[in-house]
C-alpha cells in the first residue's frame, strides 16, 4: 500500500468518520446539479505513486480520515501537482436507469480517468485528457467527458485527474441537455471570439500586403498566436487541427503562451516606435526573448514541462507590465495614438490576470472569470486596431501639414514657388482653354542690398514682411501672389488684359511707395519695379509668360527703377516699354 501524506484543499474540512457511508458523499442521480460541484464530493491526492481504484476503494475502507473535503466548487492546485481523486456515491432510487453527462470542463488536462462502479460489480472506465489522441478517449469531446447510465442503486463514481499543467478541476454533473447547452454556449463564444480575432487578423495581413508596414504584420502574428494558444490550451486545437498530435499538444502551451508574449511586445515596440526612441530598452527587450526562449528551449530538453509553464506563467506578466510601461511613457510622450494602445493592453492585462486568478483557485470560479482572458483580449484586438487607424490618421495629417509647411514661405506667409506653381498652372489651364486673357507680373524690390547692408538682415526682413504684407492686401481677389525667391514676388491675374494688369502693378507701385517704415531714427520708404506680361496667343506657356515678364522687370530697372514695365510674351525679342 503507497505511502500517502493527505492534504486539505482548503477550509471546511470534512469531519472524518469510520462509517464509509459518511466520508463518502452522495449524490442524486435524477438531479442536474448547476455549476461545478467539487464540494459535493470527497478528494484524496497522490503523493508520488499512482493509485488504482482498489487503493482508493480501501483507503476509504481502512483510513476514512484521509478522505479530504473542500468548500470549493471547482478544486485548484496550481501547476505541477499530483493527481487528484474525487469519489461520490451517486444513489439512483428509481428502478430505471438514468444518462448522466459528467465532464470536467477545462481542455488542457492531460489524463482524466472516469470510473463508475454499481455495488458489487467491476468499475466501467472512460478515458480522456490531452495526452491521449482524441479518437483513441471514450468521448472525443474537447474537455474530457463520460456519459454513463445509472443503475438502479448506488454506483461510486471515481474521478482522477493528472496533469503537468495548472490542476484546476470544474467538475459537472448534469442531464444529457444541459451538458449539451453548455456545449453550444461555448461553440458560440469561441466562435465569437475567434471570428473577431480572424477578421482583424485577415483585415490587417490585407494592409500589410498593400503598405509593407511592418506593424500590421506584427499585429496579424500577435492576434495569431493568440488564436493558437487559446486554442491549445482550450482543446479546440487538439480536437480539430491535431488530433493525435499528443506530444505537440503537450508543449503547444507554454510554447504558444510565449510566443504570444513575444508578438505582443514585438507589436509593442513596432507600433510605439521604440526601437527609434529607447534602443537601449529595445535591446534589453530582446535579449529578454532570446534568455526566455533559450530556458524554454532547455526544459524541453530535459523534459520538464511543468518549468516550462511556470516559465510561461512567469512571463507573461512580466511582458503585460513592460507593454503597459511602453504605452504609458509613450502617451506621456506625446504620442496621441498610444491611448487606444494602452487601454487595450490594460483590457487583455485585466481579462488574464481575472483567468489566472480562477485558474490558480484565488478568485471563486464562474464562466465569466475563466473567458475573461477572451474578453479581454476581444477588446484589445479592437482597440489596437482602431490605434493602427489613429496612427494612419495621425501620420497622414502630419504629412499633410508638412507639405503644406513646404509650399510657404516662412519668412512673409506667402506660397513659395512649390505652392504657386502648381496652382498657376491649373488657373493657366483654366483661362486658355475658354481663350481668355491672363497676365503674370514680377515684382522686385528696389535697391534691397543697399537696405540690407545698412540695416543689417534683420530689418532687411521685417521691410520684406511689410511689403509682402502691402502686396497682399493691395491685390485683387482671385489674383495670385507668390514670393519667388530673395527680394522677389510673382503675381497671376486670370481674366485680366495687359493694360488692366498694368493697372494693377501701378497700384501696388504706388503702394509700396507709400509705405513708410520706422527704423531708429529713419524713416525708410521703398519702391519696387514691376515687369507684367500677358499671353496673347494659344502656345504660349506660363513658363515662358514669367521669362517675358521678368525682361520686362528688367527693363524697368533699366529706365529707372520704381517703374512698370509691359512685355509681350510672344514676342519675346520686342523691348518692353514702362507704362
Ligand atoms: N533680409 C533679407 N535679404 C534678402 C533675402 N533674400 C534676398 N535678400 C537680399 O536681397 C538683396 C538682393 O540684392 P540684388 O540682387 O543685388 O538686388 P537689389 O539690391 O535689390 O538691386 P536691384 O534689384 O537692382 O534694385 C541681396 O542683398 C540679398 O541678400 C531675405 O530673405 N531677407
Amino acid at each position: 500500500m503507497p505511502l500517502l501524506t493527505l492534504q486539505v484543499f482548503a477550509t471546511g474540512a470534512f469531519g472524518a468518520s469510520s462509517d464509509e457511508e459518511q466520508t463518502v458523499p452522495r449524490l442524486d442521480a435524477r438531479m442536474g446539479y448547476h455549476g461545478a460541484i467539487a464540494h459535493r464530493m470527497a478528494f484524496i491526492e497522490e503523493q508520488g505513486e499512482e493509485l488504482s481504484v482498489g487503493d482508493i476503494q480501501f483507503l476509504i475502507g481502512e483510513t476514512p480520515e484521509g478522505v479530504q473535503r473542500t468548500d470549493d466548487r471547482v478544486m485548484a492546485n496550481g501547476i505541477d501537482s499530483g493527481a487528484v481523486w474525487l469519489v461520490a456515491d451517486v444513489i439512483n432510487p428509481t428502478r430505471d436507469t438514468i444518462t448522466r453527462r459528467m465532464s470536467v470542463r477545462i481542455g488542457w488536462l492531460d489524463r482524466v480517468d472516469f470510473y463508475f462502479m454499481p455495488a458489487g460489480e467491476p468499475p466501467e472506465r472512460f478515458i480522456s485528457g490531452d495526452s491521449i489522441p482524441v479518437h483513441n478517449r471514450s468521448f472525443a469531446t474537447r474537455v474530457p467527458t463520460a456519459e454513463y447510465a445509472f443503475p438502479s442503486g448506488m454506483t461510486r463514481l471515481f474521478l482522477r485527474v493528472e496533469t503537468a499543467d495548472p490542476v484546476v478541476i470544474p467538475f459537472y454533473f448534469s442531464s444529457l441537455k444541459a451538458g449539451h447547452d453548455q456545449e453550444q454556449f461555448d461553440a458560440a463564444f469561441y466562435s465569437f471570439v475567434y471570428g473577431v480575432m480572424f477578421a482583424l487578423a485577415a483585415y490587417n495581413l490585407m494592409l500589410f500586403t498593400g503598405l509593407r508596414r511592418k506593424r500590421y504584420l506584427f499585429y496579424t502574428i500577435y492576434m495569431v498566436s493568440f488564436i493558437l494558444m487559446t486554442a491549445s490550451y482550450s482543446g479546440i486545437g487538439m480536437v480539430l487541427i491535431w488530433p493525435s498530435a499528443v506530444v505537440w499538444q503537450q508543449w503547444a502551451p507554454p510554447l504558444l503562451m510565449l510566443v504570444f508574449a513575444f508578438s505582443g511586445i514585438t507589436f509593442a515596440t513596432s507600433f510605439l516606435e521604440v526601437k527609434l526612441r529607447r534602443r537601449k530598452l529595445f535591446r534589453a527587450i530582446q535579449v529578454l526573448c532570446a534568455v526566455y526562449f533559450a530556458l524554454f528551449a532547455a526544459c524541453y530538453y530535459i523534459g520538464e514541462r511543468g518549468w516550462a509553464l511556470t516559465l510561461a506563467f512567469a512571463l507573461v506578466p512580466v511582458f503585460t507590465g513592460l507593454m503597459l510601461y511602453l504605452g504609458v511613457s509613450s502617451w506621456m510622450s506625446g504620442m496621441k495614438s498610444a491611448r487606444y494602445y494602452l487601454f487595450g493592453t490594460l483590457a487583455s492585462a485585466i481579462g488574464a490576470s481575472i483567468t489566472a486568478l480562477t485558474v490558480y483557485g484565488i478568485l471563486p470560479y464562474s464562466q465569466i472569470g475563466f473567458y475573461a482572458v477572451d474578453i479581454g483580449m476581444v477588446l484589445d484586438a479592437m482597440l489596437l486596431a482602431l490605434a493602427l487607424a489613429d496612427l494612419v490618421k495621425r501620420t497622414q495629417q502630419a504629412r499633410i501639414a508638412a507639405e503644406r509647411k513646404a509650399q510657404v514661405d516662412h519668412l512673409t506667409g506667402l506660397e513659395n514657388r512649390r505652392g504657386f506653381l502648381p496652382v498657376a498652372e491649373s488657373l493657366w489651364n483654366l483661362v486658355k482653354r475658354n481663350n481668355r486673357d491672363i497676365c503674370v507680373a514680377m515684382i522686385d524690390i528696389d535697391h534691397f542690398k543697399m537696405i540690407n547692408d545698412q540695416y543689417g538682415h534683420a530689418t532687411g526682413d521685417r521691410i520684406l514682411r511689410k511689403i509682402a504684407k502691402v502686396l497682399d492686401s493691395s491685390r485683387r481677389q482671385g489674383d495670385l501672389l507668390a514670393r519667388w525667391g530673395g527680394e522677389e514676388f510673382v503675381l497671376l491675374l486670370p481674366e485680366t488684359d495687359l493694360p488692366e494688369a498694368c493697372n494693377v502693378a501701378e497700384r501696388l507701385r504706388q503702394n509700396v511707395e507709400a509705405l513708410t517704415i520706422r527704423e531708429g531714427a529713419d524713416i525708410l520708404q521703398c519702391t519696387i519695379s514691376v515687369g507684367v506680361a500677358n499671353r496673347d496667343s494659344e502656345e504660349v506657356s506660363l513658363d515662358k509668360t514669367i521669362v517675358m515678364a521678368d525682361q520686362a522687370l528688367y527693363q524697368a530697372k533699366l529706365e529707372g527703377r520704381n517703374l512698370v514695365c509691359a512685355g509681350n510674351a510672344s514676342d519675346a525679342s520686342a523691348r518692353a516699354v514702362p507704362v
